[in-house]
């Protein structure tokens, strides 16, 4: 369980907050907090005031994955092989080894063709997966995606999903304004001015007691599919 106590750090303000394994998605307005939030709970630094717990450790003590927004700001290495490989390399692992798990990686992701090209010159998309890629390798705690489907298409948004649904990370967190992304997950968090919104403490089980329907994903599911087919919102 990630479990938040008292924490005020910048902009935000948040009592209380408990999140079960699993994918939990972060929205709210531009400026509430979302970035925030999530480089506290990547350890990038210590809260103000308050605790956050990752099964118990601290956020610096865990594996953490971090993919932004502009993945190729993050992107260490030229050839692609060599991102993917990186943390490997940084860990030591001997030579067939990383060319074996960088393979099976590759393969999973689907991008297999892309192995040996240059990072400069891929598409948004094909960073997304490799910086995707370069995260998991690492096998995390906690996989971070900042706003990372801003650039996607749906049908590569879906890809992307079914990919860390299948990598057993423990916990996936991620921010996103699209509402049919957030649908497609476990809890949703809505961060407004630095505070959440309607917290539930219900995660996997709907929408509980007529409240806090902005969190719940059935609610995002039913948005869709009440406004399917028509021209506007
Ligand atoms: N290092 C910092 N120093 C001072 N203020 C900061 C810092 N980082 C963020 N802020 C401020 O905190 C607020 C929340 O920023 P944050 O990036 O967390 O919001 P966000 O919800 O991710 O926004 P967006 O959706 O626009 O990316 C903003 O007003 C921002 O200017």
């Amino acid at each position: 369980m990630i479990k938040i106590h008292a924490v005020r750090s910048g902009i935000l303000n948040i009592s209380s907050c408990a999140i079960k394994p699993g994918v939990c998605g972060i929205t709210g307005p531009n400026g509430s907090g979302k970035t925030t939030f999530l480089k506290l709970l990547a350890g990038i630094f210590p809260p103000g005031t308050g605790t956050i717990h990752i099964d118990g450790k601290n956020p610096a003590d865990c594996v953490i994955g971090w993919v932004g927004e502009y993945p190729d700001r993050n992107i260490l290495f030229t050839r692609v092989f060599d991102e993917l490989a990186s943390h490997l390399r940084f860990s030591k692992k001997n030579c067939t080894d990383i060319e074996k798990i960088v393979c099976v990686c590759a393969r999973n992701l689907g991008i297999s063709h892309l192995l040996d090209r240059a990072v400069h010159g891929l598409s948004g998309g094909e960073l997304v997966l490799i910086a995707c890629g370069a995260a998991m390798i690492a096998q995390p705690d906690l996989l971070i995606l900042d706003e990372t489907d801003s650039h996607l298409d749906d049908e590569f948004c879906s890809h992307l999903d079914n990919i860390i649904q299948k990598s057993g990370i423990r916990y996936v967190l991620f921010s996103s304004h699209r509402p049919e992304h957030l649908a497609h997950t476990d809890k949703i968090i809505t961060l407004e001015n630095g505070e959440m919104q309607d917290h539930t403490s219900s995660q996997n089980t709907g929408n509980q007691g007529g409240h806090c329907h902005l969190n719940d994903p059935g609610f995002w599911k039913t948005v869709i599919a009440e406004t399917s087919g028509r021209d506007t919102l």
